[in-house]
């Protein structure tokens, strides 16, 4: 069965005053149909370009040379009239920005779906009080009229869950969703994330930066760095046996996996500066000559498992490890 998303190829530059910015390089990824893939890395690897791209938002200037973003089978990179904006749901990483502090919850989500939902106000009204309540709003036809004020952070988040919902999309986007939420709210995010996406039969593309998260939502991942994919698979099988040397150091840095991926030495390099062949080289303990001049490719290992690393079976040396 095809998947609902993929990404084929991907690079996208923007011009700057200090040069092209070279920001995601033949990225290739995709989301199952009624699957979820996570897409993890640190600060600045190029994860909100990524959403961007499949939103169709990329600021004004980009270029993309190459690649594609085949949607239900069709490429809405070259083709956004074929718009996909209705079928695609977005999640936004905080709840207290994105929303309009001065229309209640209803008006603005109403809106969204006179655009994009068939059916008529009243139609929408119905809909959009069942949608609170299955994100377990309190009295979901009262908080129709609030407005975003007198939510608290959590029900904000669900609202807005509630929102990407409201078109009937077949993909939900989601960027770092849980953020800017305590523990114990983010737990329940995440839960009910789980439960209506898996009920609703909907794909989900989860961008975080929190392997902790990662495993207790997504069942495929996506390692990116420096704008490349550097691993990807089943979430299980990554987490478990890490093959490439930057995943490894993400996760040896931080056993308990809840991680906050600053424990490796250096930087990611600016967009402006990416080092030649494989962009971890300049921070990679396993580094050898040619890891400057030739760009890996991506080896497959078992069961969708791949590596963009010739030198992942050799062991990390333990300071890497510390
Ligand atoms: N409009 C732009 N002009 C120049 N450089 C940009 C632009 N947008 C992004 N970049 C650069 O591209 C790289 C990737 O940025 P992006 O925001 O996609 O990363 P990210 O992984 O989402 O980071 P974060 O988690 O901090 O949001 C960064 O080096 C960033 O500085």
């Amino acid at each position: 069965m095809k998947p609902m998303l993929s990404v084929e190829g991907l690079s996208v530059r923007i011009g700057t005053g200090r040069g092209q910015a070279r920001i995601l390089d033949e990225v290739t990824l995709s989301v199952p149909r009624g699957g979820t893939l996570g897409v993890v890395g640190e600060s600045g690897c190029g994860k909100s370009t990524l959403l961007r791209a499949i939103l169709g938002i990329l600021p004004r200037g980009t270029q993309v040379p190459a690649g594609a973003i085949l949607f239900e089978g069709r490429d809405i990179l070259a083709d956004r009239a074929a718009s996909a904006r209705g079928r695609i749901g977005f999640i936004p990483q905080d709840p207290y920005l994105s929303l309009n502090p001065v229309f209640t919850a209803g008006a603005q989500i109403l809106e969204a779906m006179r655009h994009h939902a068939p059916g008529t106000r009243r139609d929408h009204k119905a809909k959009l009080a069942e949608l609170f309540r299955a994100v377990q709003l309190p009295d979901p036809e009262a908080a129709l009229d609030k407005y975003p004020h007198e939510f608290s952070g959590g029900q904000r988040q669900r609202l807005l869950i509630a929102a990407a919902l409201a078109c009937d999309p077949a993909l939900v986007v989601a960027d770092e969703p849980t953020t800017a939420l305590d523990v114990t709210t983010q737990r329940e995010i995440l839960a009910l994330l789980r439960q209506l996406t898996a009920a609703r039969g909907l794909s989900l593309l989860f961008v975080t930066h929190d392997f902790g998260v990662l495993a207790a939502v997504c069942e495929r991942v996506a390692v990116l760095y420096a704008g490349r994919v550097a691993e990807t698979g089943l979430t299980r099988a990554v987490l478990d046996d890490p093959r490439h040397p930057y995943t490894r150091m993400l996760l040896g840095c931080h056993p308990d996996r809840a991680v906050d991926l600053t424990g490796i030495p250096g930087t990611v390099p600016a967009a402006t500066a990416q080092p030649a062949g494989c962009r971890f080289h300049p921070r990679c303990p396993l580094v050898q000559p040619g890891c400057a001049r030739e760009v890996p490719p991506m080896l497959p290992l078992a069961e969708g498992h791949a590596v963009a690393c010739p030198f992942h079976a050799l062991p990390l040396p333990e300071p890497a490890l510390a």
